[in-house]
């Protein structure tokens, strides 16, 4: 297997074994990322947090959304795309861990591979090994994106993993949106546990839900003329999140008229549902996202 070490590795260079639909370079800061131009979509792949930034399906709009504000540096997490939440989620179970969201997303990630499919797209291999955790993170770019994380328990001791795969997707107008799927499901908003959704989501104000829900989610765009499909693979958890006009004020890395153009549908295991691996533990989770025309 062909290894690049995303740290040192000569980027100017023409780099052997990867396909000719992918080239690493350096990106917006300098940073390391995989541009990935295969048959079957696009997309891109910094480096830093395992992040994708970027994927379009061939013949279709770009799916995630990228704030324009957006922060390179190298150190703050990526304001768009899909960030890797792990090995917690938000502050953690007891709310002081710190950086929020976990390690994963603030730190460089080795490519360790980059394959052709034989449906025309293209499978990058990401690992990480950090804090008695070896990760392995699959982005498989095509007509649909197929997002597989899967880690194993190096340490000596049961452990508490959360993780989510923190989509956030490009709609014309979240306020137009209808998004399904949900219904039924019990969701905590805030420090309300124990509520349930009644009908479909329209979201027309903040929200920032957990749902106790493995069920697909389906965001119909009325202004962007699709629907975008979000499968959970071994999920038990989806969270819905906008952080509408009040908290974007606060965000220097989004735009304050951003907020209508995105809704995060996360796909994770947080919460009481987030699972305990045994030492030698292997566990995993995974997204399938694709698109349906209206
Ligand atoms: O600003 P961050 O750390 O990227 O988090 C963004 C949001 O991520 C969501 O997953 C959380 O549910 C929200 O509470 C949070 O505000």
């Amino acid at each position: 297997m062909t290894t690049f070490n995303g740290a040192s590795a000569s980027l100017g260079t023409a780099l052997s074994g990867l396909p000719r639909c992918a080239v690493l370079s350096r990106g917006r800061g300098g940073e390391p990322r995989l541009l990935v131009d295969a048959p079957a979509g696009s997309a891109e792949i910094y480096l830093f947090g395992a992040h994708l930034t970027a994927w379009t399906p061939r013949g279709g709009k770009p799916v995630l959304f990228l704030s324009r504000q957006a922060v390179f540096d190298g150190a703050t997490g990526i304001r768009g795309g899909v960030p890797l939440c792990l090995p917690w989620f938000g502050a953690g179970p007891q709310g002081t861990s710190r950086p929020r969201h976990g390690w994963a997303r603030t730190m460089t990630w080795r490519l360790r591979s980059v394959q052709t499919t034989a449906e025309g797209g293209a499978v990058a291999l990401l690992t990480l090994e950090h804090d008695s955790l070896a990760v392995m993170y699959e982005v498989e770019v095509g007509q649909t994106l197929r997002l597989s994380l899967s880690l194993r328990n190096t340490g000596s001791s049961p452990r508490l993993v959360e993780a989510a795969l923190h989509s956030y997707l490009a709609v014309h107008d979240v306020t137009a949106c209808q998004v399904t799927g949900l219904e039924g499901a019990e969701y905590t908003e805030g420090s309300v546990s124990g509520q349930v959704q009644v009908g479909p989501l329209q979201v027309r104000g903040p929200v920032d839900r957990v749902y106790r829900s493995s069920g697909t989610v389906r965001v119909t765009d009325p202004g962007g003329s699709r629907t975008i499909v979000v499968e959970g693979l071994g999920s038990p958890t989806t969270v819905v999140w906008n952080p509408w006009s009040g908290s974007a004020k606060g965000m220097a890395d989004l735009a304050d008229d951003e907020f209508p153009r995105f809704l995060c549908v996360e796909t994770a295991a947080a919460r009481q549902d987030a699972p305990v691996l045994e030492p030698g533990q292997t566990w995993s989770l995974g997204a399938r996202l694709y698109t349906e025309s209206l």
